[in-house]
């Protein structure tokens, strides 16, 4: 079954992003969206980021094939509440959330008849709301689905196809691993960003012109990263607690050994962990992906 109309709660980011990916890749397939904010949804209509944008959530969702819910990790449970009476029959609801098994348990007990694949396009920048979004966000990007075991290969094949239309590459994943892998590839760093900028304006032996003054290199990588968006981040740290405490008590193990090594002088176990690194970093960039 191909896509035809798809409904987007929420378009922000990534709802507004999808709206435009689809009009470039797919301009046959209808979109319906829907954003809780009026001025998002007036933002919306002037940038086009849909076909139609709806005053209430049900009717965004009423005549779609598929619905993608593009809403904090903390309002999917809503976002399900306010589209259930108008589901048509056959529909796919997806979602973007940044964590993956809380989503599914909550999208479980909303829409408990429905055919429910969580996904994550593994796509992003620091940027928020309906003027963030561009339509090559997802262009050689990976999409992790986390489909449950009653999930027919016909239904998970047709979000998969949708998903390669806008450039996307796709991996069958497990909600809980995608927890775990993602709370060390994206979680932890972005703690990590906003740890250090936190750290860095509360000195106060280092005035904060200083930081913003001589913020040339490491730092001011860190500075984007730590301007992404509160709520979004709130909700994935509330709702990825369990990997995120488990991969951040490895973190600070780590963090304290190199404490140490720098205490004791330990010049070779230094050395030893920044060629690894710079290994690491190397082979990103030979398989293509650094942007
Ligand atoms: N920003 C990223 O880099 C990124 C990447 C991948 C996945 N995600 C995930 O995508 C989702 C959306 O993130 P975003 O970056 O697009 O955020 P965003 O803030 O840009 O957009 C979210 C939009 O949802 C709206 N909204 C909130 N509650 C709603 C509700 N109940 N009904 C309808 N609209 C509602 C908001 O008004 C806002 O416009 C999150 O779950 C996030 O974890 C984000
Ligand atoms: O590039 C960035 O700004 C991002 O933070 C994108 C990023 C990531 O950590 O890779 C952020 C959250 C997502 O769920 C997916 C992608």
């Amino acid at each position: 079954m191909a896509i035809q109309s798809v409904g987007i709660i929420g378009l922000g980011l990534l709802g507004g992003s999808i709206g435009l990916a689809i009009a470039k890749h797919c301009p046959d397939i209808r979109t319906m969206g829907y954003d809780a904010d009026p001025e998002a949804r007036n933002a919306a209509r002037d940038r086009g980021l849909v076909q139609t944008v709806c005053d209430t959530a049900a009717a965004a969702a009423e005549k779609a094939d598929l619905v993608i819910l593009c809403v904090p990790v903390g309002a999917m449970g809503f976002a399900a509440d306010a589209v259930r009476s108008a589901l048509p029959d056959g529909v796919i609801v997806s979602d973007v959330g940044s964590s993956k098994q809380s989503v599914a348990d909550t999208l479980r007990a909303a829409l408990p008849d429905i055919t429910v694949i969580p996904a994550h396009p593994v796509a992003g920048t620091e940027q928020s709301g309906p003027e963030a979004g561009f339509a090559e966000l997802f262009e050689g990007r990976w999409c992790i689905l986390t489909p449950p075991d009653d999930v027919s290969e016909t239904d998970i094949g047709a979000l998969s196809e949708f998903w390669r239309s806008l450039g996307s590459k796709i991996e069958i994943m497990d909600a809980q691993h995608h927890d775990l892998v993602l709370a060390v590839t994206s979680h932890i760093p972005h703690l990590i960003a906003y740890t250090i900028v936190g750290t860095a304006s509360d000195l106060e032996e280092v005035t904060r012109s200083e930081v913003i003054k001589y913020s040339a290199g490491g730092f001011r990588d860190f500075t984007r990263i730590a301007a992404s968006d509160p709520t979004m981040w709130r909700d994935v740290f509330l709702n990825n607690k369990d990997a995120v405490l488990e991969m951040l008590g490895r973190f600070t193990e780590d963090l304290t050994a190199l404490q140490r090594a720098i205490r004791r002088g330990d010049g070779d176990a230094l050395h030893e962990l920044f060629t690894r690194t710079r290994a690491i970093r190397r082979s990103i960039i030979e398989q293509g992906q650094d942007v």
